[in-house]
C-alpha cells in the first residue's frame, strides 16, 4: 500500500512548521513506516521540491531582490577575505537568489569564479572557470554554462537549495548532481548552501548519499548546523534509511554565529 498524496502533503506541510523538530519528523516517519512499508521517500521528496519551488516562486520581485541583496551581503562577509580562491556559483534558475553582482565583485578581488556544467546526465558535474562578461552557451535545462572556460576544482562550492534542514542537508532539483560531485572530488571543498529562509524544513530525511553543507546562507544570516548531544532520545537506528556516515547528523539546530 502506498501513501496517498493527501497524506504526504500533510506530512510535508507539518514538517515546515517552526516547532516541528527533526526528532518529531523522524518519529512521524517511523509511524508511517509502521503503517506502510511502502513509504516512498522519493515521492515525498518530489512533492516537497514542487511545494518549495512553488513557495519560492510566490515571492514578490521586491522580496526576492531584498532577500538576494541580504544573502549577497552575508556571503560577501563570509567570503570577504577570499583572494586566490576558486569559488563555484550557479547561474540563477527557477527563482534562486541571483548572485551575479557578487560573482563580479569576488572576481575583481583576484578569485576565480566557476560555474557547474552537466556534461553527462546522472554523472558528477564539472566546473568551468568563467569571468563576468565572457561568453555563455545554453547547457542542459537551458542553464547558461561557460563557452570556453577551463575545467577547475573549486575550493568553495556555493550550492543553491530547493530546501534545507537544521543539519545542513540540502534538497536540490532531484538529479543528485551536487551529492555525486562532492562525493567524487579528491579534495573536499567548503560547501555553503544558498537559499531563502522559507526553504527551511524540519528534515530532508537524509540518506547515505546526502552530503551536508558546512553552513547555509539565507537572508536571515549564516546558519551553522549544531549537532545535538548524541544519545538524547534518539529513535532506533535506520529510520528513513539514514546511513552510518550521516547517523551523527540526526538531531540538530541551526545557529547564526
Ligand atoms: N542554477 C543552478 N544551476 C545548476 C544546478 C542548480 O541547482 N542550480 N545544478 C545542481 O545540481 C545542476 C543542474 N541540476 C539540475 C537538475 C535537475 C533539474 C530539473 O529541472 N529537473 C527536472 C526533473 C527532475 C527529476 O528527475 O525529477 C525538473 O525539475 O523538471 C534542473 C537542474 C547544474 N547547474
Ligand atoms: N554519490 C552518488 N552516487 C550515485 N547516485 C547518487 C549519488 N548521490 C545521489 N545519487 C542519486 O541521485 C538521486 C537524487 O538524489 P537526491 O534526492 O539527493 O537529489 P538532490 O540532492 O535533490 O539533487 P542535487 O544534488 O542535484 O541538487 C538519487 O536517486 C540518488 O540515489
Amino acid at each position: 500500500m502506498s501513501l496517498s498524496t493527501a497524506n504526504l502533503t500533510s506530512i510535508a506541510n507539518a514538517s515546515t512548521q517552526e516547532d516541528y523538530s527533526c526528532e518529531q519528523a523522524t518519529s512521524d516517519l517511523q509511524c508511517i513506516n509502521d503503517r506502510s512499508a511502502a513509504f516512498n521517500l522519493q515521492e515525498w521528496r518530489q512533492l516537497e521540491r514542487r511545494r518549495l519551488i512553488g513557495v519560492r516562486k510566490n515571492l514578490t520581485p521586491r522580496q526576492r531582490a531584498q532577500f538576494t541583496g541580504d544573502i549577497s551581503q552575508y556571503l560577501e562577509r563570509l567570503l570577504g577575505g577570499a583572494t586566490d580562491q576558486t569559488i563555484s556559483f550557479c547561474w540563477p534558475f527557477k527563482g534562486e537568489p541571483d548572485l551575479r553582482d557578487l560573482m563580479a565583485r569576488l572576481s575583481q578581488r583576484n578569485n576565480s569564479i566557476a560555474l557547474p556544467v552537466v556534461e553527462e546526465r546522472s554523472q558528477p558535474l564539472i566546473f568551468k572557470s568563467w569571468r563576468p562578461g565572457e561568453a555563455l552557451d545554453r547547457g542542459v535545462w537551458n542553464i547558461p554554462v561557460p563557452r570556453a572556460g577551463k575545467t577547475v576544482l573549486p575550493d568553495i562550492v556555493l550550492a543553491p537549495v530547493v530546501g534545507f534542514d537544521p543539519c545542513g542537508f540540502r534538497l536540490g532539483y532531484g538529479g543528485g548532481y551536487f551529492d555525486r560531485t562532492l562525493a567524487a572530488m579528491a579534495h573536499i571543498p567548503i560547501k555553503y548552501g544558498v537559499g531563502y529562509t522559507i526553504s527551511k524544513i524540519a528534515t530532508i530525511h537524509p540518506q547515505t548519499h546526502d552530503i551536508p553543507m558546512n553552513a547555509v546562507v539565507t537572508e536571515s544570516g549564516v546558519m551553522w548546523p549544531q549537532l545535538q548531544q548524541l544519545g538524547m532520545s534518539a529513535p532506533s537506528a535506520n529510520l528513513s534509511g539514514l546511513g552510518s556516515r550521516n547517523a551523527r547528523r540526526r538531531n540538530c539546530s541551526m545557529r547564526r554565529i
